[in-house]
């Protein structure tokens, strides 16, 4: 037999995009999360890996992290006894530039849900544009009713058993669900503890040591920035449209914050407890009090009818998606909109919606918000304005200089207008109809594919 024949029979032996798939399937039976956000990318980039065939074998890479790290952390609670959380560190893929991404600390966290969300941090912070690569990292440690010292001891432990792990040319962790300022500082704290290095292994720091301005606002206002794009194209704009807004965290409330500031009227917050409506929408100062009541008192949102506001309602329960309005932004978790609340939404006449958590609908609701024919952004692109700022924290601090908060929020606007840009031309280049999910998905994954295959097979 020639060697051509040899070879061309090895191609045609190769396994298929859905082999490849399945496989990892067979392997990690007990991971949904992570597998419905395969399913996800994996539906989209099919017309590239038409294309270019020889990158299934680099999608069969993608999805095995480059490392898993899961770890015991024992720490003492106010009455002296031992607690014992899980701790894990997913580095997904360094392809691009350092492991980066979010630690969340929520008793959901498991390794299906870490995977997910390191597998979407890998096509997001390659829109960016920016040397980042991808992890994500966490604990099934719940904040809630816990005090401040015990929060302190239990990330004390945390970062004692991740600090090898981590450094600025390496992982470079943040905050995501129940990591905010105050989690960052004690990490970090710990971090230079133990290491005697100030060099910036964490993002999300505060501004007066070594953060960036706008980062903790980054996120929320770079999904506004996005959004703004997709409803301009459609000669619409956020001027006195009513939007409802999911969360009442870093990401919901920052939105809400740029929403209002461009004129908008944002109805509703929520938390895992039930929804508030504010008919006319909430005024600065009411968006002020909940967010003491959650950053500083960290109570409930229904506080916001009981000691607030006489307007609003609050349903236990609820969700945001039950209420009228023009443009729709979930900013609380995954999964939280599905198929029949998408549904209501198309009836209700919404227009858009532009997710700012990650992987907030679910398959059946995209499939319902294309089927209303609605404007859709998906929140790996929405929402990477969070891990764009990450990566100018992560300049500054290796150039040991402070940019102002004017210049940071400029960069910012121009990675939300970069990220939207290549969706928008990656979905012309495969003819898809303006499907900003797909271009989007390609054009990240074509980054990181070609990273990949220029470092050779490891
Ligand atoms: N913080 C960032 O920079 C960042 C960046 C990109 C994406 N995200 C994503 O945005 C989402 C929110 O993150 P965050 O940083 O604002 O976290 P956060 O902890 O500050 O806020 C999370 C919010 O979601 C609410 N929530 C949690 N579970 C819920 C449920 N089952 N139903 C309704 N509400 C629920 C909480 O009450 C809280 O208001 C997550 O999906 C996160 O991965 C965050």
């Amino acid at each position: 037999m020639s060697t051509s024949s040899s070879k061309a029979e090895e191609a045609t032996s190769k396994p298929s995009v859905d082999e490849v798939v399945e496989a990892a399937k067979q392997r990690d039976p007990d991971q949904p999360e992570f597998f419905q956000a395969v399913d996800e990318v994996v539906a989209s980039v099919k017309p590239l890996l038409k294309e270019r065939p020889e990158l299934v074998d680099v999608l069969a890479r993608m999805l095995e992290p480059e490392r898993v790290l899961h770890f015991r952390v024992a720490w003492q609670d106010d009455d002296g006894r031992t607690e014992i959380n899980r701790g894990f560190r997913v580095v997904m893929n360094t392809a691009c530039g350092p492991g980066k991404g979010g630690l969340r600390f929520h008793p959901s966290v498991d390794l299906s849900t870490l995977k997910f969300l390191a597998f979407e941090q890998t096509f997001k912070n390659a829109l960016t544009g920016l040397p980042l690569g991808a992890a994500k990292g966490g604990s099934d440690f719940n904040p809630r009713g816990r005090s401040d010292d015990e929060v302190m001891r239990f990330c004390q432990a945390f970062m004692s058993a991740l600090y090898t792990e981590i450094g600025p040319d390496t992982d470079v962790p943040a905050g995501d669900i129940g990591v905010g300022a105050r989690e960052i500082g004690f990490l970090y704290g710990q971090y230079k503890r133990l290491t005697r290095r100030a060099d910036g292994a964490m993002t999300g720091k505060g501004s007066n040591w070594g953060g960036s301005l706008v980062r903790p606002e980054a996120t929320g206002y770079g999904l506004v920035y996005f959004a703004r794009h997709i409803v301009a194209d459609a000669d619409e704009s956020f001027d006195g449209a009513k939007c409802l807004v999911s969360g009442s965290g870093n990401v919901a409330l920052h939105a809400a914050a740029k929403l209002i500031s461009l004129g908008a009227k944002v109805v509703t917050l929520s938390d895992s407890s039930g929804v508030i409506h504010e008919p006319d929408g909430l005024t600065e100062d009411g968006l002020a009090f909940i967010t003491e009541l959650k950053t500083v008192r960290r109570g409930r949102i229904k506080e916001y009818t009981e000691e607030f506001s006489e307007s609003a309602e609050y349903v236990e329960g609820g969700k945001p998606w039950q209420f009228a309005g023009d443009y729709a932004f979930p900013c609380a978790t995954q999964n939280e909109l599905d198929g029949d609340d998408a549904a209501a939404l198309v009836d209700a006449g919404v227009r858009g919606v532009f997710e700012g958590a990650n992987m907030p609908c679910t398959a059946e609701a995209i499939e319902a918000i294309k089927s209303g024919s609605l404007m859709y952004s998906p929140g790996k692109a929405s929402n990477a304005g969070g891990v764009g700022v990450s990566g100018l924290e992560m300049a500054q601090n290796a150039g040991h200089v402070f940019w102002d908060e004017e210049e940071v929020d400029s960069k910012l606007q121009s990675i939300m207008e970069d990220i939207y840009t290549a969706a928008k031309d990656t979905a012309d280049r495969f003819d898809l109809g303006g499907d900003l999910q797909a271009g989007a998905n390609i054009a990240g994954f074509e980054r990181v594919a070609d990273a990949m295959v220029a470092q050779g097979v490891w």
